[in-house]
């Protein structure tokens, strides 16, 4: 059978752009569906992608944060995590938990995207040099540097970095009630053991982009 036109595709579903725009879409499920990578690539060899990600575990805990918000009445991430915590298997078929194994899914997007068209973004550096990492966003899409220090403030009842000005508008800006969620206090011994199960993975991942995100206590190098 001969493969249909794919109508609803990201591009139908995008704004027409003039010469010198650039259009954006933010979807962070792509980087875990598996047919996004040649897709993507089918659609246009000129796509750039951005990828923000954070140490693993953080990353599973404020996944976990998130569906706790919507439905209270999940187990304990502690119990979720395991297959038998007693002998310390984890449970990879959690999503909260194979979501951070990044070399996996970055294996599938190299087969269709060269890494150079590909940015990652420190999801720690976000937060402690929000416009050093955009200094870097702004490079790697060729736009003159624009957003810099001057544009943000730390707001310490967020307790994160936020706009002075949001656009059209003079009023400071911070990201609202769903970013930023203070999360659970989870059992120091499993937080430990998942730092040992995604190191491996982790390691793969900076050889991968060739870039210590710093994950793994070992000595972090810049991009
Ligand atoms: N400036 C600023 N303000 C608030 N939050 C910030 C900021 N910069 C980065 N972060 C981190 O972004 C995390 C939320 O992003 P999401 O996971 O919802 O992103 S997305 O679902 O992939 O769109 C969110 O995770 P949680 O802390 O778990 O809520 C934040 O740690």
């Amino acid at each position: 059978m001969k493969p249909q036109p794919c109508r609803e595709g990201p591009r139908d579903l995008m704004p027409k752009t003039l010469d010198g725009q650039i259009t954006m879409e933010k979807t962070p499920s792509y980087f875990v569906t598996k047919d996004a990578p040649a897709r993507i690539s089918a659609m246009s060899n000129e796509t750039r992608l951005i990828v923000v990600v954070r140490d693993p575990v953080t990353r599973a805990i404020s996944d976990y944060t998130q569906t706790l918000s919507k439905r209270p009445d999940i187990p304990p991430f502690e119990n979720l995590a395991f297959k038998n915590r007693t002998r310390g298997l984890i449970n990879t078929s959690w999503s909260a938990i194979q979501i951070g194994i990044y070399a996996k899914y970055l294996e599938n997007w190299l087969l269709s995207i060269p890494i150079r068209n590909i940015l990652f973004v420190s999801g720690e550096r976000l937060i402690t040099d929000p416009s050093g990492e955009l200094g870097r966003v702004q490079d790697f899409l060729g736009l003159k540097r624009i957003i810099t220090d001057k544009h943000f403030y730390f707001n310490k009842t967020k307790g994160f970095p936020c706009l002075k000005k949001a656009e059209g508008s003079s009023k400071p800006h911070c990201l609202g009630k769903t970013k930023g969620r203070t999360h659970p206090n989870i059992d120091q011994e499993v937080v430990q053991r998942l730092h040992e199960f995604y190191r491996p993975f982790n390691l793969k991942f900076y050889q991968m982009t060739g870039y210590n995100f710093g994950w793994d206590n070992s000595k972090r190098t810049d991009i």
